[in-house]
């Protein structure tokens, strides 16, 4: 059975963020992600992970301004020293949450601009090397361009020749089931083909974006094409609760006695 991270970005949102990550574990997840945690205190993320025996399965680098419609800088090539400076701070926060892996955003820019095709190929390789310093992953993750129009890495097989021309061990895929279904189709093949290098998993549904089982997949079967193929890594919960959070998971009630819980921990 798969383990469910919740996305404490889109889910339980009727409470403060600080609050979400007790509102999960009651619930049932033993495990979150969500988009970025720079607005507070790496110790105040650590503290909740340890009182309710939480994993921290995910979360993005700095995005650049991304209330200015920014969504990541690799893609541009005169953001790079800004690139670098957000990795040292995103390792700060993978320090103090215990995280494995960091996604870094490619920005907005033209697939097909020779400038910022080389200048996103630097920044993953370095960033991978950087990454792979601290023994953490680094995955990439093709976003669609209903939900980000102009986003530069929208091809899942340009996500793949790029970490297969580069080889790192620790570069691998962030696999979002709801982008590849847009982008692509064809889940299920494309999982079998790419699940040598998949670092992550994301679900929900297609087109709402809602829960698991609420759209044009079955979702429960990818899940189980999950376990088929071996994945042992987390699946995020990227997807906005059509109602209430908890009246939403109804989904979760045939996974939730096979999430494996670390022991809380005393906080510091
Ligand atoms: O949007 C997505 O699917 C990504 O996972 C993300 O976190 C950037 O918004
Ligand atoms: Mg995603």
């Amino acid at each position: 059975m798969p383990r469910f991270a919740a996305n404490l970005t889109l889910m339980f949102t009727e409470r403060p963020f600080l609050e979400r990550f007790e509102a999960a574990a009651e619930a049932g997840f033993t495990a979150v992600e969500f988009l970025f945690p720079y607005e507070h205190p790496p110790g105040a993320i650590a503290e909740r992970l340890r009182t309710f025996g939480l994993t921290q399965a995910l979360f993005n680098l700095p995005p650049g301004d991304w209330a200015a419609g920014e969504r990541g800088l690799a893609a541009l090539p005169d953001r790079f020293e800004e690139l670098r400076a957000g990795v040292e701070t995103g390792l700060r926060y993978a320090k103090a949450t215990g995280v494995a892996r960091l996604h870094l955003m490619a920005g907005v820019a033209p697939a097909d601009d020779s400038q910022a095709q080389a200048a996103y190929r630097r920044a993953v390789a370095w960033t991978a090397e950087r990454l792979a310093r601290e023994a953490l992953d680094l995955v990439l993750e093709p976003i669609n361009a209903r939900n980000m129009p102009g986003y530069f890495l929208n091809d899942f097989d340009v996500a793949a020749r790029l970490i297969r021309d580069l080889g790192l061990p620790n570069l691998k895929l962030q696999f979002d089931l709801y982008h590849c279904q847009i982008l692509h189709g064809d889940v299920t093949m494309r999982l079998r083909a790419l699940m040598p290098m998949v670092g992550h998993v994301q679900t929900a549904s297609v087109p709402g974006r809602h829960e698991p089982g609420t759209g044009e997949m079955n979702d429960a079967r990818l899940f189980a094409e999950l376990d088929s193929l071996g994945y042992d890594g987390f699946v995020g919960c990227e997807y906005n609760p059509a109602g209430g959070t908890r009246e939403g998971l109804g989904w979760f009630e045939a996974y939730r006695a096979s999430q494996i819980r670390q022991p809380p921990s005393e906080a510091p």
